[in-house]
C-alpha cells in the first residue's frame, strides 16, 4: 500500500487557499500512485484555536468538509483531514476523518488529549477511543497530535486492532523528541505503523517544525521530511504475520489488569 503525507504552511482562516493546497496535494500524491493522503491538523482553516473559536462558524467547517470529501471523489484518492467539529463554536472539539476516494467517510474521531491552555479554551476535548476501520484491507485508527503522545492512546488504538494509525498533527517549538523517539516507540510498543503529518514554518504566530514522519512497527523510519514544504510518499510493508515477530509482543504479553490497577 502506498501512502503520502502532506506538509506544508496553511494561512490563517483563509480555507479557499489551504484547500487548493490539499488539492494540489491530492492530485500530486494519486500521480505518483498513493492511494490516501494524510494532511495536517486543522489545516483547511490553519492552526489557530483561538481565531478559529472565535471566528468560523459551524456552517464555514460544513463547506470546507463538504469541499474535502469533493476532493477525495474528484482526485480519487482517500483522504484524512482535522477540522474542527461540526458543533456550534462553543461545543466543538478537534477532529480527524478519514474519507474513501468516493468522498464517503468512513471514521471520525474528537481529540482526547488537547495541547496547551489556547486549545482547552477553544476546543471540547473528545471521551471516546479512537475508532478502528477497515480500509484497503488494512486496520486503520486515527488520533490527533499530542493524543500520540500519550501510551495509553495508541495502546487504545492497537487493541481495538489497528495496523496503521493515522495523525495529523501541529507540532512547532522544535520538539525533535515527538518524531524522533516518541513515535518510533509507540510503533514498536504495538507492532504498528504510525503516519504524522505536520506543519511547516511560520503560521499563526507559531513556526512549525516539520519533521513529518512514517514509522514501520519495529521503529524503523519508512519516510521523512525535513523543516521543508512537501510531499512525502511511501510504500508500506505488509502488516507482520504476527506482532512482535523477533521480538516481543507486548500487546500479548502485557498484564493489562494488574498494571491498570497500578495507574
Ligand atoms: N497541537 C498539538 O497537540 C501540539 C502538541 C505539542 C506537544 C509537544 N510535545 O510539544
Amino acid at each position: 500500500m502506498r501512502i503520502a503525507l502532506m506538509q506544508h504552511t496553511a494561512r490563517p482562516l483563509e480555507s479557499e487557499h489551504n484547500l487548493e493546497l490539499i488539492d494540489d496535494a491530492a492530485a500530486r500524491a494519486r500521480a505518483q500512485g498513493a492511494q490516501l493522503l494524510l494532511t495536517p491538523e486543522l489545516f483547511g482553516f490553519g492552526y489557530v484555536p483561538a481565531q478559529i473559536r472565535a471566528q468560523v462558524s459551524a456552517e464555514q467547517v460544513d463547506a470546507v468538509r463538504t469541499r474535502l470529501r469533493g476532493i477525495a471523489r474528484d482526485r480519487d484518492i482517500a483522504l484524512v483531514w482535522s477540522l474542527p467539529g461540526a458543533q456550534a463554536p462553543d461545543r466543538r472539539g478537534i477532529t480527524a476523518e478519514l474519507a474513501d476516494a468516493h468522498g464517503e467517510v468512513l471514521a471520525s474521531y474528537q481529540k482526547v488529549q488537547l495541547y496547551g491552555p489556547q486549545e482547552q479554551a477553544a476546543f471540547v476535548p473528545g471521551e471516546q477511543p479512537p475508532l478502528v476501520v477497515s480500509w484497503g484491507g488494512v486496520q486503520v485508527g486515527l488520533l490527533v497530535c499530542y493524543d500520540v503522545e500519550f501510551p495509553e492512546m495508541v495502546r487504545a488504538a492497537a487493541v481495538r486492532g489497528a495496523q496503521l494509525v493515522l495523525v495529523p498533527t501541529a507540532l512547532a517549538g522544535d520538539e525533535t523528541s515527538v518524531p524522533g523517539i516518541l513515535l518510533p516507540a509507540r510503533a514498536v510498543e504495538n507492532g504498528i505503523t504510525l503516519a504524522y503529518a505536520n506543519h511547516c514554518g511560520p503560521e499563526g504566530g507559531l513556526v512549525f517544525d516539520g519533521r513529518s514522519v512514517v514509522v514501520g512497527p519495529a521503529g524503523q523510519v519508512l519516510g521523512e521530511l525535513g523543516a521543508d514544504p512537501g510531499l512525502l510518499v511511501v510504500d508500506l510493508p505488509e502488516p507482520p504475520e504476527e506482532r512482535g515477530a523477533g521480538g516481543a509482543d507486548y500487546l500479548h504479553d502485557r498484564r493489562a489488569e494488574l498494571h491498570r490497577s497500578w495507574l
